[in-house]
């Protein structure tokens, strides 16, 4: 795990000694947008339009945010149009890495060794963490975004002319509430147990898991009076908050020390994770493999041994009771 700085590689775990042992994500930098006609988006320059074949995505299976991009790009039909690798679940001394051994794809594009060369591709002097999920234009050969909130949307509506896909997944009349719902799952759950897990001194680590879990317990009342998060359809909040309770039981609840409670207890979360886990094409989507991997094999400082737990037994292709709300 580590860091550009000027374009120079560090080996270096997240700086907590500054912030009272609390972890902080930093802001993604790039944050251009992939338009139907090439139009500037919300921000950054023009000349990203929509063309099949065009864009190129790179993934971690084991991370929440890469993870939405994945599922919008099912949802939406782009996978004849949008390409994909796969890094190597294992991040260690060099971040993430395009070895194959344990099934990653390998770097279609370039085949670089090191996610780190991508940043460095885009920009030769790069500062800043060389995070996952990043949207790469072939055609000017440069990154497009480097933030999932953001790639989403634009799969959600730039490619609807060549898919045909009309599907909204953030409607003009819902999306004060969506925004509204997203900060709170964002900071509590999403990265919430984050914050709980990375969490160097004790009083950090109880101050997120409080969080944690009287959001999941506000989530939970939700879903007892209501199919969604904000009502009768599935919007981009739900996906949004199922890349992190996918993850949960199998990897937050102990590597992340979240555990209070695992969600199979929750009745109605137990239910909603199934539900859209079932939706078609996610399934395909979630490999247990990478994400118990990547958190119990990476982690050192939390999980030394790098032993990878067996469990727990979950199925979440069983049935569900949503469709009677
Ligand atoms: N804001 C980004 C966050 C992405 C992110 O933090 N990804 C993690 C993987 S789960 C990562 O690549 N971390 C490497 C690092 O922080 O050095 C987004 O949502 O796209």
């Amino acid at each position: 795990m580590g860091l550009l700085v000027e374009g120079k590689w560090h080996d270096k775990w997240y700086d907590t000694k500054n912030s009272k042992g609390k972890f902080e994500r930093e802001a993604a930098q790039l944050r251009n947008w992939v338009t139907k006609d090439g139009e500037a988006g919300p921000s950054g320059t023009s000349g990203f339009a929509a063309e099949s074949g065009r864009y190129h995505l790179y993934v971690s299976l084991a991370c929440p945010w890469a993870h939405r991009t994945l599922i919008f790009r099912a949802l939406k039909g782009l996978e004849q149009h949008i390409s994909v690798s796969v890094v190597s679940p294992d991040m260690l001394e060099h971040g993430w890495t395009f070895d194959k051994t344990e099934h990653g794809t390998g770097d279609a594009l370039f085949d670089f060794d090191y996610m780190h060369q991508i940043y460095t591709r885009n920009n030769a002097s790069y500062s800043g963490r060389v995070t996952v999920p990043v949207l790469w234009d072939k055609k000017q050969n440069c990154i497009v975004s480097n933030e999932s909130s953001e790639i989403i949307r634009m799969f959600n509506t730039a490619f609807n002319h060549l898919t045909g896909n009309e599907h909204d997944y953030y409607p003009e009349h819902l999306r004060a509430e969506i925004d509204e719902i997203n900060e709170f799952v964002y900071h509590n759950i999403n990265n919430g147990v984050y914050k709980a897990g990375f969490a160097t001194t004790q009083d950090a680590y109880e101050g997120a898991y409080n969080a944690l879990f009287n959001a999941l317990d506000k989530v939970e009342a939700i879903l007892a009076k209501q199919r969604y998060l904000v009502g009768t359809q599935i919007t981009e909040t739900d996906w949004r908050l199922f890349t992190t309770l996918i993850r949960f039981d199998a990897v937050y609840f102990s590597h992340f020390k979240c555990n209070q409670r695992m969600l199979e207890s929750y009745p109605n979360i137990a239910n909603y994770i199934r539900e859209l886990y079932q939706v078609k094409g996610v399934a395909e989507t979630v490999d247990f493999y990478h994400i118990k991997r990547h958190y119990y094999f990476s982690h050192t400082m939390i999980n030394p041994t790098q032993v990878v737990p067996v469990g727990p037994k979950v199925d979440y292709s069983s049935a569900h009771n949503r469709s009677s709300l």
